[in-house]
């Protein structure tokens, strides 16, 4: 067994873990380690904006678990990929860059997770982002100053994304500039973590400038197997590289960012979880937790496909001559249509007007795809679009906990999907919206057919069945070591260090106290930054 010794262990080099490994280095202080189980991101298909169908169900890049039969979803076991790779589910992820709407994070707040109101989150995020938003005459503008690239790239989408703006038109639908600025409900291009054509992922922001000090040393290819917990101090973790077991001690602090599947896992199989669950297990508790993997939330989305009279990028993907093109003007310009993420327009509207904040997140692509069993993406042939929504504050909460204390043996994740009445409603809410948009004038003039399951046709109870029998997650898993007021009903405080245990943090989508209600990646970004803020501040004290 070989040891060493640091400042901050960091377990996973995800979307928190590298900005994490950035901010605790940057002083030149501290002694900092980054354990990843993943291996290099330098891959083409990782890089390619479009790219990301490929590394979707690639078991070298993706831990690909799947989640217990569902109840809530005709007890059908859903595909969860996780990225396993230096910058995580960042460098796997579709790019799409959503902050979130403020009562998210006003709602943080009020369950316990004091300082992480809106005001504080907006300026954290401020000090994140550079953003690249287009003149009106299409020159790209720089605003901000932080490591995250985040893109305007409506000059590069397909044509037929214009047709979703001109059908919200139609319906009176807010239109608004940018869903991350002052005005966030509303359909708009979405903004994407693509830097000149490339994927910008955590890593690339964050890590890879890092690298360079001294004092961040980094190992890939090293699974975490637990946590080494004494006296109710985590003082060393205990990690696989190759056949050899490696300890690292931890002079302040270990700090978990697995995310939302492994973080609680990594806990649990460290003894700091259910009491009863961990002995059944033959683990010895160090800390009985009984929230450690409750808590889980994750967005679900329902799709409808319909043929197009008119071409969408089905017409240049969906054949080998118009991928060569395309193959060819991405090699050569960084442009074209590889170099935009699928999610091309969407956003944030209220199926009520009396509600008093969006509840709905919608995704309108120009392009059909089905995916095959082997899990490749394939785009269809003839033109078509799809248009997608996801209820944003889902209120039903699922877990994850260990099968086994090996951590090879993957955990079972329950989502307890569509537990609640609210859920259930929000999904016939959600259709509704769809239909309304799919019989705009601008989208039933270009629709050519409906394909089946056809929205317009479905009464109340065919569309919830239909929900049930096909929605399927957005990969957003959240909140499984959330933070909260006390133990009694969180795993973390809010400056997210675990109840009972020093030395020891969680900073990763898993800490959310409730889910965002958009996209998760830009919310667990925000989260880190603040969270290194918090632990420079308590290692001054
Ligand atoms: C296919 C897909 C598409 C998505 N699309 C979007 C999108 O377009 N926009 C958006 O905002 N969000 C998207 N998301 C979600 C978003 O990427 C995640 O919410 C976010 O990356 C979570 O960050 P994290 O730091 O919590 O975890 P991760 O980024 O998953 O990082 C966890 C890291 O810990 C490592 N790790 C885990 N266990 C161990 C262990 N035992 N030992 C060592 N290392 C370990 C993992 O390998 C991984 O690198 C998508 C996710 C997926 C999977």
């Amino acid at each position: 067994m070989t040891a060493s010794e640091f400042d901050f262990i960091i377990i996973g080099a995800g979307s928190a873990g590298c900005v994490l490994a950035d901010r605790l280095t940057a002083n030149g202080n501290n002694k900092v380690l980054l354990i990843e189980a993943g291996g290099s991101d330098a891959k083409f298909w990782i890089k390619v904006p479009l790219g990301y169908g490929m590394t979707y169900a690639d078991p070298k890049l993706n831990w690909g678990y799947n989640t217990q039969p569902d109840p809530g979803l005709k007890s059908r076991s859903i595909y969860w990929p996780r990225g396993k790779v230096i910058g995580g589910s960042s460098s796997i992820n579709a790019m799409t860059y959503v902050r979130g709407l403020p009562q998210d994070f006003q709602d943080w707040e009020t369950s316990g997770a004091t300082g992480w109101g809106w005001d504080n989150v907006r300026r954290t995020y401020e000090r994140l982002e550079t953003s690249s938003e287009l003149s009106p005459d299409g020159v790209p503008q720089k605003y901000g100053s932080g490591s995250l690239w985040v893109s305007d790239l409506s000059d590069q989408m397909n044509p037929f994304s214009r047709r979703f703006l001109q059908a919200a038109n139609d319906l009176g639908w807010p239109i608004t500039e940018n869903m991350n600025g002052a005005r966030p409900e509303g359909l708009s291009p979405y903004r994407s973590n693509v830097r000149n054509g490339r994927r910008w992922s955590a890593a690339d922001a964050f890590l890879r400038p890092a690298r360079r000090r001294r004092n961040l040393k980094v190992v890939t290819g090293a699974l975490v197997e637990k946590l080494v917990i004494k006296e109710g101090r985590a003082t060393s973790v205990r990690y696989k590289l190759g056949n050899q077991t490696m300890i690292a001690h931890a002079i302040r602090e270990v700090i978990v960012s697995a995310g939302a599947i492994n973080s609680p896992q990594l806990l649990q199989l460290s003894g700091i979880g259910p009491a009863e669950h961990l002995r059944a297990h033959g683990i010895e508790v160090h800390q009985d937790l009984g929230e450690v993997g409750k808590g889980l939330q994750d967005h679900l989305a329902i799709s409808y496909h319909f043929r197009a009279t008119e071409p969408t990028l089905n017409n240049i993907l969906g054949n080998r001559r118009g991928q060569l093109l395309a193959g060819l003007k991405y090699m050569l310009t960084r442009r074209g249509p590889l170099a935009v993420p699928v999610n091309q327009v969407g956003g944030f509207l209220r199926t009520d007007r009396t509600k008093n904040t969006p509840d709905v997140q919608l995704f309108c692509n120009p392009a059909t795809y089905s995916t095959r069993e082997t899990g490749k993406v394939v785009i269809d042939r003839v033109p078509g679009f799809l248009l997608s929504a996801q209820p944003c504050r889902p209120t039903s909460r699922g877990s994850v906990r260990i099968q086994s204390a090996k951590v090879a043996d993957a955990p079972v994740i329950e989502p307890n999907s569509l537990a609640t009445e609210s859920d259930r409603d929000m999904v016939l809410r959600a259709g509704r919206l769809l239909r309304e948009l799919a019989l705009s004038p601008t989208l039933a003039g270009v629709t050519k057919e409906r394909k089946s399951p056809d929205l317009i046709r479905m009464d109340d109870d065919e569309m919830r069945d239909d929900f049930r029998a096909r929605a399927s997650t957005v990969f957003h898993p959240t909140c499984t070591c959330r933070m909260g007021r006390s133990a009694a009903d969180s795993v973390l405080d809010a400056r997210l260090r675990v109840h009972g245990v020093r030395g020891l943090r969680v900073v990763d989508a898993s800490a959310f106290p409730n889910i965002t209600s958009g996209n998760t990646n830009a919310p667990t970004m925000m989260l880190a930054l603040r969270a290194a803020d918090l632990i420079l501040e308590d290692a001054r004290t």
